[in-house]
């Protein structure tokens, strides 16, 4: 395993599909590296559910290689947490390797880190801002390839430019990388902007590069997990957020989130973490619960918890209140959502582990754009909404719009693709056109154009000219008659009123 100079060299390790088989066992399920949240009593909650691979939380190489009460934090590890990859961040490929030297005997293999897209990594130069510096990333793996007893790994997000993402998964790979992952996000596709992760590009990558491949991103339930795998071809899943959310989430079943918190609670008291982690976690499980503005209360308790106990006592209020629900005793009565949290009315079914849909880009963009109205003019600022091309809808459509975007299982192209089938503009304003309007328009413009150039609209039910004539009809055919059918005409006339105009219907 290590030569003569204390090298450990490339011969003696198992490299590419045979380290992906053999060291990892062919992992499918894979718990994402996290910050303050893949830590030791969470991997192996996810391990107890499906997990089959987990990635430690990233680490700075350099406090890792040179202060040794960060490093023994970071390397809380046990004989059932296998297999583990350790992730590091780093710049610099001597200071990335001193820390991953210490840390080759406690894991499979070392990852880099090379998608974070955080300000915090553009200031400490790491993650996905040396996505540009090949020649860096290329000495970095290939110092790691060749002096660890361990495999290297890294994990990146795609560049905009297809052809650039396959040059640069390549040259990782002729670098030494033995298993990539890729989240099919780029870099700016972060915070509200974060929107959906585009698999094509990981389906690409696939069919040009040898070693094994995780895909990344839009993981919400089992069944993306399955979609993603036959879809793109990678031999895993690494999923995050969804993991987060629920930690059963590779056994495809939504338990009741109490269960999974006592579980989690359980791990902790074997495997002691900072009390933020333990908040983090339990506000994620929790999420749907602590929308609920009957529950703000809970809400402030967890938020002040910093003690074991206290999180114990939070979770079995959960429960609690929750339980005669789950078990079908009480009939459940959906509860209001807190508006400034959530634009959901109400929560359905919260007790259970589910997905946390992120708003679209497009809405957020739509807030900001709202906000920035409001601050010129607040009366305007309420009327105005737009399409993800910028063009101005009614509210109602919005409303739809983002329903449809929180749908689960959905991608934003098969959601996009659906609206453009049946979305079709107004020729005259940037509203929804009527699907069978004679005149390709809106009905407000429909309107318009049937009074001033006295026309129907069969698809619009505006009949305007044919009302007009009608009325003129009983003008003309009977005067006695006339005064009794006003009152009916008129009725008729409510639903669609026409102007009264000099020769009309008086
Ligand atoms: C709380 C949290 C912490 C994260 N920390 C890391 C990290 O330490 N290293 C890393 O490479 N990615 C990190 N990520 C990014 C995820 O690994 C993953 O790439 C991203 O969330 C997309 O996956 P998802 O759609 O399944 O959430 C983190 C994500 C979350 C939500």
């Amino acid at each position: 395993m290590v030569n003569d100079e204390g090298d450990a060299t490339v011969n003696t390790k198992l490299l590419g599909y045979d380290f992906y088989r053999r060291t990892l066992g062919s992992p499918r399920y894979v718990v994402a590296p996290m910050v303050d949240q893949s830590e030791l009593a969470w991997r192996m909650l996810c391990r107890r559910y499906g997990a089959q691979l987990c990635y430690s939380p990233m680490y700075h190489a350099n406090l890792f290689a040179h202060d040794p009460k960060y490093r023994k934090d970071a390397l809380q590890t046990c004989a059932e947490d296998r297999p583990l990859i350790i992730q590091f961040c780093g710049n610099d490929a001597e200071q990335i390797l001193d820390a991953a030297l210490l840390a080759q005997e406690h894991c499979d293999a070392v990852d880099i880190n090379l998608g974070c897209p955080q300000a915090i990594a553009k200031r400490g130069h790491y993650g996905s801002f040396l996505q540009d510096e090949w020649e860096l990333l290329t000495d970095i793996v290939r110092t790691l390839h060749e002096k660890l007893s361990v495999p290297v790994t890294c994990k990146i997000r795609i560049f905009e430019d297809r052809e650039k993402t396959l040059r640069y998964a390549k040259m990782l790979e002729a670098a030494g990388c033995q298993l990539l992952t890729v989240h099919g996000r780029t870099r700016e596709q972060k915070g509200p902007l974060t929107g959906v992760a585009d698999w094509s590009y990981i389906k690409e990558l696939r069919q040009h590069l040898k070693i094994p491949m995780f895909a990344n991103g839009n993981i919400l339930g089992l069944e993306d997990v399955h979609r993603c795998l036959d879809e793109t071809g990678v031999d895993g899943v690494m999923s995050a957020e969804g993991n987060l959310h629920n930690p059963a989430i590779f056994q495809g079943i939504a338990p009741p989130v109490w269960q999974m918190a006592k579980e989690y609670l359980e791990f902790v008291e074997l495997y002691p973490c900072p009390s933020s982690y333990i908040r983090g976690h339990l506000f994620k499980l929790f999420h749907h619960i602590m929308n609920i503005r009957q529950n703000s209360e809970l809400r402030d308790t967890l938020a002040t918890s910093n003690q074991l106990e206290q999180f114990q006592a939070v979770v079995d209020k959960v429960q609690a209140k929750y339980e005669p629900y789950h078990r079908g005793e009480v009939v459940y009565v959906p509860e209001e959502m807190d508006a400034t949290i959530s634009t959901d009315k109400l929560e359905l079914n919260a007790w259970l582990c589910q997905p946390y849909i992120r708003a679209s880009p497009e809405s957020h963009r739509q807030k900001i754009a709202e906000k920035e109205l409001e601050a010129v003019d607040p009366n305007r600022a309420k009327r105005q909404y737009f399409d993800k091309d910028g063009n101005e809808i009614s509210r109602k459509r919005m409303k739809k719009l983002r329903r449809r975007q929180r749908r689960p299982n959905k991608t934003e192209a098969q959601v996009h693709q659906r609206h453009e089938r049946r979305l079709q503009y107004c020729t005259a304003c940037a509203n929804p056109q009527g699907s069978k309007c004679e005149f390709n328009l809106c009905r407000v413009c429909c309107k318009d154009k049937c009074y001033g150039e006295d026309c129907d609209c069969p698809g619009h039910g505006i009949l305007i000219k044919s009302r007009r004539a009608k009325a003129k009809h009983y003008q003309e055919h009977s005067k006695l008659e006339e005064n009794s059918h006003c009152g009916v005409l008129r009725e008729n006339l409510d639903s669609d009123p026409v102007p009264v105009a000099a020769g009309d219907v008086p």
